[in-house]
């Protein structure tokens, strides 16, 4: 990525690193926070960015890299927008078949009509720890929340995620379908842009 040689992607996901990764080819060499920490910085923040400028601060402190981070969750409209930033905690931290199911019990028997959802992700770039001026780039994708969990791909709550215009689910389109059309290659687009790299 122009200026950079280097990036630590500030992920300890490894559905999300897979996807960051193959987005950013090879503009620029990318390790992962893994290779430094297995802590996770607590997700203090109100917001999508300020969560993403959280981590990326906290992996550039330790990496000494420029570090990228996303930030990202979906966001429920009958639930007034809910999980939202808390959507990795949704179930209390026992993980992705939780929170699924978690979601299905509080969508059950809402109509079609009112199950519409937008995935939604910050990218956060830092070029060190306290950068003045981190890089902020959003995207979201819209759908609706299905009646049960479809497809094999992808992570998280992309079972639950249906794409009105792809007819599938999230977790039915394979990965390079996913990262042309999803919320995080939509940050992406917009981070390659003001980069200079598209
Ligand atoms: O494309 C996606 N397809 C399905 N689910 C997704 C997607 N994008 C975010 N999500 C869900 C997963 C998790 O429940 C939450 C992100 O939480 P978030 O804190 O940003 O990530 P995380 O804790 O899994 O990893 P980390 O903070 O180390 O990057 O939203
Ligand atoms: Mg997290």
């Amino acid at each position: 990525m122009s200026g950079f040689k280097e990036l630590v992607l500030a992920s300890h996901n490894a559905g999300k690193l897979k996807e960051l990764q193959a987005m950013l080819g090879d503009a620029v060499r990318v390790r992962s926070i893994g290779e430094f920490s297995q802590v996770e910085p607590e997700e203090t923040g109100l917001s999508f960015v300020e969560n993403a400028i959280l981590k990326a601060r906290n992996a550039a402190r330790i990496s000494g890299l420029p570090a990228l981070a996303d930030d990202s969750g979906l966001a429920v409209d009958f639930l007034g927008g809910a999980p939202g930033i808390y959507s990795a905690r949704y179930a209390d931290g026992q993980g992705d078949a939780a929170n699924n199911a978690k979601l299905l019990d509080a969508l059950k028997d809402v109509p079609d009509a009112q199950r519409g959802a937008q995935f939604v992700c910050a990218l956060a770039l830092v070029r060190h720890a306290d950068d003045p001026l981190p890089i902020l780039c959003e995207g979201l994708w819209h759908g609706s929340i299905l009646h049960e969990a479809r497809g094999e791909h992808g992570f998280g709550y992309d079972p639950l995620f249906w794409v009105p215009d792809s007819e599938c689910s999230s977790a039915e389109m394979p990965s390079e379908q996913k990262n042309r059309l999803s919320h995080r290659a939509r940050a992406m687009a917009l981070l390659k842009q003001r980069l200079g790299l598209a």
